[in-house]
């Protein structure tokens, strides 16, 4: 599928491919994108499909479609080569693409992810909501696992857009994604991971805990862990400069 993206950056750096939540558009990444673009890159972010501006697929999509989705944006853009940073769906949809398209990924960084998610049951509960309550729904659960009650209380104004950001997905797009997470299991595949990885947990995330961080980063070879502080699911926004100073550093490291 045909993802909607946008690029932002000098057309000869290297790339790098961010990669949302479900439930996100490309948006979520704005806090990233003039570090990564002050370090040299050229970023390329994209709507998952159903999210944003990406259509909607019929039914059920798979990590691979979604994987699938992006080698096809890389295609598209004549990027042989790009690294990845993915946050949870996001960082799911990277590992799929370090284990199944190797060729295609230089460095990844994983935030806020996990290998396998809850079960078929819980995902495909999470689509029924989407579909029969509606996406208002939705979105009052996902601010709460997102970010800290605090860092709520601190930014009504930007906690209210990010809810609306979810509400507007469209039902049946996020009950695409829902699937793919339902039927996800990347615990075996992660060994074969070759690219060099970073794995970043928010301390108080309670949707991918840090202990499913931690699984990742034993079982994908050499990867280092960090794990920060007041940041629950959306680290990338409660804690910009942090989780900007992990990228930046180590997709430059040399
Ligand atoms: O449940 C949430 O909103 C958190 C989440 C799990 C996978 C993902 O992309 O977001």
């Amino acid at each position: 599928m045909k993802l909607h993206h946008q690029i932002t950056g000098p057309d000869t750096g290297e790339v790098v491919v961010l990669a949302g939540s479900i439930g996100s558009n490309l948006s979520m990444w704005d806090p990233q994108v003039p570090r990564l673009v002050d370090a040299g890159f050229r970023v390329v972010r994209f709507d998952n499909r159903g999210h944003g501006r990406t259509p909607v697929p019929d039914g059920p999509s798979s990590l691979a479609d979604l994987g699938g989705d992006v080698v096809e944006l890389l295609d598209t853009l004549e990027v042989e080569r790009a690294h990845l940073v993915g946050l949870s769906l996001g960082g799911m949809i990277g590992m799929w693409l370090g284990a199944h398209r190797p060729s295609r990924i230089d460095r990844l960084v994983l935030c806020c992810t996990s290998a396998k998610l809850g079960t078929p049951q819980t995902w495909r509960e999470r689509a029924t909501q989407a579909t029969t309550k509606g996406m208002v729904s939705i979105a009052d659960g996902s601010i709460t696992r997102w970010f800290t009650p605090g860092w709520i209380q601190a930014n009504p104004g930007l906690a209210k857009e990010f809810h609306h950001m979810t509400a507007t997905v469209p039902a049946r797009g996020y009950a695409s994604c829902c699937a793919a997470i339902g039927g996800m299991d990347l615990r075996d595949a992660l060994p074969s991971i070759t690219a060099p990885t970073l794995v970043v947990a928010g301390a108080d995330d309670p949707a991918t805990p840090p202990e499913h961080a931690r699984l990742i980063a034993e079982r994908i070879p050499d990867a280092r862990l960090e794990i920060v502080d007041d940041a629950a699911h959306l680290g990338n926004v409660e804690q910009p400069e942090t989780f900007g100073d992990l990228i930046t550093k180590h997709l430059t490291a040399r």
